[in-house]
């Protein structure tokens, strides 16, 4: 469908934004009405975990304290900020500058990275626009540059930047010490349901995959009219998000009220996935949450996407499953699961929702 001639869209919304000479924005892009919601949303009081307490199972009472604001977290936002974390600041702060000198390049140099092959065939790795499956799919403001991370060995290195000269280095070292987060998390999540602390570790399996997606929302002249992301949920076990400390824009829903998410320089939000509200059964659940564009501000995010092996099936535990709680999602596989993702992003709907009993 998306190689058709007439689906496709070839210019970045970073191209759009600096040929729009007048406060309008193309149709394709308007995804909400006119005052909607447009009351200033109250700051979501997120959690702060500091992680290397969490994980310092020695620092007992330290670490029962941390433990029960995870628990708090992940049954109520589905969305925390973590400190103590072990990624230095040089490597996060290298890493957005290095980010938002690749977004600054010339579009031609950025080309050379491209998601099309051929000029019209979407492939998931590589710089532009999300896939574009319809004429009738609402589009958003944002352009990414979407790189396979892990299994190291099956990085597309081609695709990775090579201007800025510390692009690959700093993705590198932000990915390895990312890796031991989720890892002690993952654990920790086990832990609050009662599961072996490996059990998440174990489901994950050799060839599970990680994707980052680097997410460049230009300024917007409509900002009322045109997300930077729609709402969605991640489709991942977990999500580590590193965004731009001077510019806000995420969002998260709760109850059916949106807030914005805080930002504190040098913290990682974690949010919890599709894969985890599968495995645990519903019993933590993966947040909606979505961005907002802004008129003056351009906004950079990084997201690491952690992924149980797509060639695996994932289930609700079979301890989490008994004749009071029947197991609420069927069993699918991972890469279907993640195709099916892809689909219903582009036409706004909900692909947890195919799973569900
Ligand atoms: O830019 C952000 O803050 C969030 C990005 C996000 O939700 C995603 O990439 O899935
Ligand atoms: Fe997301």
């Amino acid at each position: 469908m998306e190689s058709m001639g007439v689906a496709r869209w070839t210019s970045t919304v970073q191209e759009l934004a600096g040929a729009l000479g007048k406060p309008d924005v193309p149709a394709r892009y308007v995804s909400r009405g006119l005052h909607e919601d447009d009351q200033q949303p109250a700051v979501a009081p997120v959690p702060v975990i500091d992680i290397g307490r969490l994980f310092n199972q020695d620092g007992a009472v330290a670490a029962d304290n941390e433990e029960a604001k995870l628990r708090l977290a992940v049954q109520s936002w589905g969305l925390f900020l973590v400190t103590n974390h072990g990624v230095d600041t040089s490597v996060m702060d290298g890493m957005m500058a290095a980010s938002r000198e690749f977004f600054r390049q010339p579009p031609e140099e950025k080309q050379r990275y491209t998601n099309l092959i051929g000029g019209e065939r979407f492939q998931l790795e590589g710089y532009g626009t999300d896939r574009v499956s319809s004429t009738e799919q609402i589009l958003d403001w944002s352009d990414r540059l979407y790189l396979k991370v892990e299994p190291e060995d099956e990085r597309s290195l081609a695709l990775w930047p090579a201007h800025p000269q510390t692009f690959r280095n700093l993705l590198h070292e932000f990915t390895t010490k990312c890796r031991v987060v989720k890892d002690g998390l993952v654990r920790a999540t086990a832990r609050l349901l009662e599961l072996d602390d490996d059990y998440f570790v174990d489901k994950f399996g050799e060839k599970a995959d990680t994707y980052a997606r680097f997410s460049y929302y230009p300024e917007c002249p409509r900002p009322e009219l045109v997300f930077g992301l729609k709402p969605h949920s991640d489709g991942s076990v977990l999500t580590v998000l590193m965004v731009d400390d001077t510019v806000g824009g995420l969002q998260i829903l709760r109850d059916g009220v949106w807030f914005d998410v805080p930002t504190v320089p040098h913290t990682l939000l974690i949010n919890i996935g599709d894969q985890t509200e599968i495995m645990s059964n519903g019993i933590f659940k993966s947040p909606m949450h979505r961005v907002v564009t802004n008129a003056k501000k351009e906004r950079l995010s990084l997201a690491l996407f952690y992924s149980v092996d797509p060639e695996r099936e994932i289930e609700p535990a079979s301890q989490l499953v008994d004749e009071n709680r029947p197991a609420l999602y069927r069993k699918v596989k991972v890469k279907d699961y993640i195709a099916g993702l892809y689909e219903h992003v582009s036409q706004g709907t909900m692909v947890i929702d195919t799973v569900k009993i």
